[in-house]
């Protein structure tokens, strides 16, 4: 092992990103070092779509963590979509935080994700980061860093982490800094995401969306934000206000069934929750109407996917 290089002072930055199986903790891990909700977390697998960065400022250094969709086999142009912005974003970035958990062997998933890491970016570091050290005892959390260890061998540095209790996330931090470049910062400070603010919406509407439903729903839900409008025939003593209308597509009528619930019950709790997230986004008060739509195929159908986004 290299261990980590002294700092010298100079100020560092990089981009970083995150991979492993889906539920590994890396939308977590991303917030936890970030201070601020901005990846989408879930735990349904496979609801981080879009690049989403959040961005570490520290007097020392700035680190850009790039949260990428987990590699897919690829099905369905969707799935091939996906697997190209995440062959993207490995040949850019300068670490790759390979995230295995504490409370799960390494297997098959594991394997073939670092097999595609060093096919894809043979020259990017890789970090193995060992997530959710909370879940077990010290002993487990030693043997599952040596097993890292061993899986990526010896040029690979291992760190032990839990973005629930926050423990060791100043050590990953450090070392994540000593690991990219000394180089000028690419965000002012106090910029969080380069997001634009509609993808992140969408993002809130989708998470709450999935929120308690069925496994195969990840895949055949899709969020369009249709029209942000500043409300302006408001009185002057009335705090500002934003329309958002967002329209949801799903595949299958029983999908729409299952996002409306009973009496569209369902709906108005994932619009509740969605629009306090996206109230704290833009820091005003939003009017959040919610629209559910069958897009039959929409992952088979190149026009509906540019529509969307991807
Ligand atoms: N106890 C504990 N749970 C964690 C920790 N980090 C993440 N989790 C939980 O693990 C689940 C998955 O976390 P995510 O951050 O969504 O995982 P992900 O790897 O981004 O998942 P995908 O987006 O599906 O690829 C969630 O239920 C988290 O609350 C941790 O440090 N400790």
């Amino acid at each position: 092992m290299t261990g980590p290089q002294p700092t010298s002072g100079e100020f560092r930055s990089g981009f970083i990103c995150f991979v492993g199986r889906p539920n590994t903790g890396k939308s977590t891990l991303t917030n936890a070092l970030v201070g601020e909700k901005i990846a989408i977390t879930s735990n349904r697998p496979q609801t981080t779509r879009h690049t989403i960065r959040g961005i570490v400022n520290r007097d020392d250094a700035q680190l850009v963590l790039v949260d990428t969709p987990g590699l897919h086999r690829p099905r369905t142009l969707l799935g091939q979509r996906l697997n190209d912005l995440v062959r993207d974003t490995y040949s850019e970035v300068d670490v790759i935080g390979v995230c295995i958990p504490a409370d799960e062997p390494i297997g098959p998933g594991d394997r073939w994700i670092v097999k595609q890491v060093r096919e894809m970016a043979p020259r990017t570091t890789v970090l193995g980061v060992v997530t959710k050290i909370d879940r077990v005892t010290p002993d487990k959390v030693g043997e599952q860093l040596i097993a890292l260890a061993e899986l990526l061998g010896p040029d690979s540095e291992v760190v032990p982490v839990s973005a629930k209790s926050g423990k060791q996330l100043d050590v990953l931090s450090d070392l994540l800094v000593s690991l990219v470049e000394p180089g000028p910062a690419f965000y002012p400070d106090g910029e969080l995401t380069d997001e634009p603010e509609q993808v992140l919406m969408a993002e809130f509407i989708r998470e709450a969306a999935l929120e308690g439903v069925r496994d195969e729903l990840p895949h055949s839900l899709a969020v369009v934000i249709e029209e942000v409008i500043d409300r302006e025939d408001r009185r002057d003593d009335q705090p500002p206000m934003v329309d958002v209308h967002a329209i949801l597509y799903v595949e299958r009528d029983s999908q729409k069934g299952i996002i409306i619930g009973k009496k569209g019950a369902r709906l108005k709790e994932v619009g509740t929750v969605a629009r306090t997230q996206i109230e704290k986004l833009l820091g005003t008060k939003v009017y959040l109407d919610l629209h559910v739509k069958v897009a039959k195929d929409w992952q088979r159908d190149p026009k509906q996917l540019r529509r969307m986004g991807f």
